[in-house]
């Protein structure tokens, strides 16, 4: 595998008695089949790990999706019984690993909570339950245990004209799954928005003067990769940006 080596910050999951650092299947396939690169996951260490570390080692970062939600204390807000379920050392985790790789310029891909964590970590917020909210649709997953019908193809998005995301998929509109009932409330004061849906809330952000490739979108491109050209184009320009950094290309001109 010769396409360069992605972190994948693990969530905390309890189950058969143990505590594991767990990622799903999707985005690790996703990151093989769709960018062409070597998935490692990394644990939820908190404090203990060491973020630099692990960055002078891979050559991207792609951020997973997660039922549990940002803790409301990294933006300032109080927690209330709408915010959880929580998963603090993947904040954590997650979050470090964020603003570093943006600032050393390596190639960052946030799914979802991962956009989320872009915006919380760049100074940003959350709304919570947003499908509560006057003039929302729903957002949320669909009540079934099919996962087809989970991450089904649901509802439009625009995405604006001249913006990164419109340089990989097209601007206009493009229909995207929906999986989540927070989304980003006030707007990190570095990122841009790269695509809304028709009830504004923000689908598609992007890192004003990064130095490399940071995309976050709210929606789930991974679990259709090889059958979605929407989800196809955007692994693998994820995948062309850190092919360009693990033949230091990309390195060379970050650092
Ligand atoms: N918890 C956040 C982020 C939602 C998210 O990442 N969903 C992916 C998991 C979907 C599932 O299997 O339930 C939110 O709800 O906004």
């Amino acid at each position: 595998m010769s396409g360069g080596l992605v972190a994948i910050p693990a969530d905390i999951r309890v189950f058969e008695g143990y505590t594991w650092h767990a990622a799903p299947d999707q985005y690790v396939q996703a990151a093989v089949r769709g960018s062409g690169v070597l998935p490692l996951i990394l644990p939820a260490l908190g404090d203990a790990g060491d973020v630099d570390m692990v960055l002078d080692r891979v050559d991207g970062v792609l951020i997973s999706g997660s039922r549990t939600n940002v803790h409301p204390a990294l933006y300032g807000e109080a927690e209330t019984e709408g915010h959880g379920p929580f998963d603090r050392l993947r904040d954590h985790t997650s979050m470090q690993l964020i603003r570093r790789a943006i600032e050393r310029g390596i190639p960052l891909l946030a799914i979802c909570r991962g956009i989320q964590e872009l915006n919380v970590a760049l100074g940003g917020s959350l709304a919570t339950e947003i499908q509560e909210l006057p003039g929302r649709i729903d957002h949320r997953k669909p009540d079934t245990q099919d996962r087809d019908e989970a991450f089904a193809i649901r509802h439009a998005i625009h995405v604006r004209e001249g913006s990164c995301l419109a340089g990989i998929v097209g601007a206009g509109e493009v229909k995207v799954n929906s999986l989540h009932r927070q989304a980003i409330s006030r707007l990190a004061p570095r990122l841009a928005v790269e695509a809304a849906a028709e009830d504004g809330t923000v689908e598609a952000v992007s890192v004003i003067d990064a130095p490399g490739f940071a995309l976050g979108v709210q929606w789930h491109p991974e679990y259709w990769v090889g059958s979605d050209a929407i989800s196809d184009r955007i692994f693998a320009a994820f995948g062309d940006a850190v092919r360009a950094r693990h033949s230091g290309l990309g390195r060379v001109a970050a650092e």
